[in-house]
C-alpha cells in the first residue's frame, strides 16, 4: 500500500493555502508527478519573467516617442492640421475615413442651408411689417432686400432637406459622445449658428459609416467600396435630388443681398460647401482630400493619434503621437494634464478672425482671445522646455477680408495708420505675438512662427515636413543617437 503525506494544518484555516495544496491521501507517485510539473511550470513561468525584463530594458533603451501638442482657440485648426499630418503619413488610413467625412460633408451643406433659410425668414418678418415698425427696429430696413414668391417657394421646398440634418445628426450622434447640452442662442452672435455636431473621440463616430471588409475578411481601400450605396437612409439620394434648387438659392441676388445685409460670410465660415454644389451633390460623391480638410467638425475631448514617421534620409523612423483638443473655452481646463510631457505645442492663432467674436463669449474678441491663450502658454513653467510653435493662420481668408476693405485698424487700434496689406498686416500680428513670447517665457526660446493656410496641403506639407525634421533630430540628440 503507497505511504501517504500528511496534511499541514495551516491549510484547514488558509482557503489559499487549501486551493493550492496537495491532494489528501496522496501517494509518493503521485507527490512526484506533482513535483515535476510544478518544476517545469516554474520555469516557463521564469522564462516568461526573463523575457519581459528583456523586453523593459529594450524598451528603456528606445527613442522616446516624439509628442506634439495641438492647441489654439476652436476652429483655429487644430484638427485640420492633424489631418495633414494623417494625409502625409497615413495616406491609407485617411483613405479609409472618406465615407464618414462624406456625411459631415453632407451635414455642413444642409447646416449651410439652414442658415440662409433663417435668414430668408428673418428677412420676410422685417419686410412683413409696416414700414413705421421697420424704421423703430432700424433705419436701414426700408431698404431690406423683398422675398419675391419663387424665393418663398424655393425655401419651402428646401426645408425639406433640414429632415436630412436631423437625420444625419442623429445618426453621427454617438451617446455620451456628442455635447451634452445645447446653450440657448441668447446672443446675437449666436442667433446665425445653428447647433454645431461636436464629437469626442473620431474612432466611434468614424465607425457609423464605415462599410467594413470585402468578404475576404479585409477592408477595401477602394473609395468605391467605401459608402454603402444601397443604403436606404443615405441622404446623398435627396441632396441630389435638390441640387438645383440649392444651386438657385446660393446664387439668387436677393439671397446675397439678405447675407450681406445681415453681416452674414457664409464664404468665410467653417464647412463652406455651397461652392462645390454639382460635386457633393453627385450621386456617387466621394470627397476628395481637399473636401476632406474643408469639413468641419468639433472636437470635444482629446484625442491621441499614433505614427511612424521616418527621417529625411529614409534611415530612421520613430514613434509620434499627435494629441488634438476641443478649443472651446469650457474645454480648455482639459490641456494642463497633457504639458508636462510634451516635445512641442503647434498653437494655431486664426489671424482672419480679428474683426470675429468667440461663438461661447461674444464679449471676447477673437484675436484678443489668441494673444491671451498664447500668453498663457507662453508663461507656463511645465511647458519651460517645450518647442512653441506659432501657426498665424487661415492667411488666405485673412487675405480676402482686407482686400475686400476691412480695415484690422477698425479693430485693433495699435494697428494705427498702417497700410490695410496682407504683407503689414501679418508682419505686424507677427511681431506682437514674438513681443509676447519675449515678455513671457520664463527662460529664453526660439520663436517658431509660420503664416499657414492649412487647408492648402501643398503649403502645409511643406511646413509640416520642416517640423517633424527639426524633433527628430532633437529627439535622436536626446537618444544619443546623434552629436
Ligand atoms: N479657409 C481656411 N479654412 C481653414 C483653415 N484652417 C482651418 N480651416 C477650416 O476651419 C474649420 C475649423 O477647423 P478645425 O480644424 O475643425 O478647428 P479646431 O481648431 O479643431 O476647432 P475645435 O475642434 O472646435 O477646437 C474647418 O472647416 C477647416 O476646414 C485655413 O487656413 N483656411
Ligand atoms: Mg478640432
Amino acid at each position: 500500500m503507497p505511504a501517504r503525506v500528511p496534511r499541514r494544518p495551516m491549510e484547514d484555516i488558509d482557503p489559499f493555502a487549501n486551493a493550492i495544496a496537495p491532494p489528501e491521501n496522496e501517494s509518493l507517485q503521485e507527490r512526484e508527478l506533482r513535483l515535476q510539473k510544478e518544476r517545469a511550470a516554474r520555469q516557463i513561468s521564469e522564462a516568461i519573467d526573463a523575457e519581459l525584463s528583456r523586453e523593459q530594458a529594450f524598451e528603456k533603451k528606445r527613442p522616446k516617442p516624439v509628442k506634439i501638442l495641438l492647441l489654439g482657440q476652436s476652429e483655429s485648426g487644430k484638427s485640420t492640421t492633424l489631418k495633414n499630418f494623417q494625409l502625409m503619413y497615413e495616406p491609407k488610413a485617411f483613405k479609409a475615413e472618406r465615407a464618414s467625412w462624406r456625411a459631415i460633408i453632407q451635414l455642413n451643406i444642409v447646416r449651410s442651408v439652414r442658415i440662409i433659410l433663417d435668414a430668408i425668414s428673418r428677412a420676410q418678418n422685417i419686410g412683413g411689417r409696416p414700414a413705421s415698425a421697420r424704421s423703430s427696429v432700424s433705419s436701414q430696413d426700408s431698404a431690406f432686400p423683398r422675398v419675391d414668391s419663387e424665393l418663398v417657394a424655393l425655401k419651402m421646398r428646401l426645408s425639406s432637406l433640414l429632415e436630412v440634418e436631423q437625420q444625419l445628426m442623429k445618426r453621427l450622434s454617438v451617446p455620451g459622445e456628442v455635447e451634452p447640452t445645447e446653450r440657448p442662442l441668447a446672443s446675437s452672435s449666436r442667433r446665425h449658428q445653428p447647433r454645431e455636431l461636436a464629437v469626442n473621440s473620431t474612432v466611434v463616430w468614424q465607425g457609423v459609416f464605415r462599410r467594413t471588409g470585402d468578404g475576404n475578411g479585409r477592408e477595401s481601400l477602394d473609395s468605391d467600396h467605401l459608402v454603402d450605396w444601397d443604403d436606404p437612409e443615405d441622404p446623398g439620394v435627396k441632396l441630389h435630388a435638390c441640387r438645383d434648387d440649392l444651386k438657385r438659392l446660393w446664387e439668387h441676388p436677393t439671397v446675397q443681398a439678405i447675407l450681406e445685409k445681415q453681416s452674414i460670410r457664409l464664404q468665410e465660415s467653417a464647412g463652406f460647401f455651397l461652392d462645390s454644389i454639382d460635386a457633393v451633390t453627385s450621386l456617387r460623391y466621394i470627397p476628395t482630400d481637399d473636401h476632406i480638410l474643408r469639413a468641419r467638425l468639433k472636437t470635444l475631448g482629446v484625442s491621441e493619434h499614433r505614427m511612424r514617421l521616418s527621417d529625411p534620409t529614409g534611415g530612421m523612423s520613430r514613434d509620434f503621437r499627435i494629441f488634438d483638443v476641443g478649443g472651446t473655452r469650457s474645454l480648455r481646463a482639459a490641456w494642463v494634464s497633457y504639458f508636462d510631457d510634451m516635445d512641442a505645442i503647434i498653437f494655431l492663432a486664426p489671424i482672419s478672425a480679428f474683426d470675429q467674436v468667440l461663438t461661447e463669449d461674444p464679449t471676447v474678441n477673437r484675436l484678443a482671445d489668441s494673444y491671451k491663450l498664447w500668453t498663457t502658454i507662453n508663461s507656463n513653467k511645465l511647458l519651460q522646455k517645450t518647442n512653441l510653435i506659432l501657426f498665424l493662420n487661415k492667411i488666405d481668408i485673412m487675405q480676402a477680408k482686407l482686400a475686400a476693405g476691412i480695415r484690422l485698424s477698425d479693430f485693433v487700434d495699435s494697428y494705427g495708420r498702417r497700410p490695410n496689406d496682407f504683407d503689414s498686416a501679418s508682419k505686424y500680428l507677427k511681431k506682437q505675438f514674438q513681443a509676447i513670447l519675449k515678455q513671457n517665457s520664463p527662460t529664453p526660446r526660439i520663436f517658431y512662427c509660420h503664416l499657414t493656410n492649412v487647408i492648402d496641403t501643398k503649403s502645409t506639407r511643406y511646413v509640416l515636413a520642416g517640423i517633424k525634421d527639426m524633433l527628430m533630430r532633437a529627439n535622436l540628440q536626446e537618444s544619443h543617437l546623434i552629436l
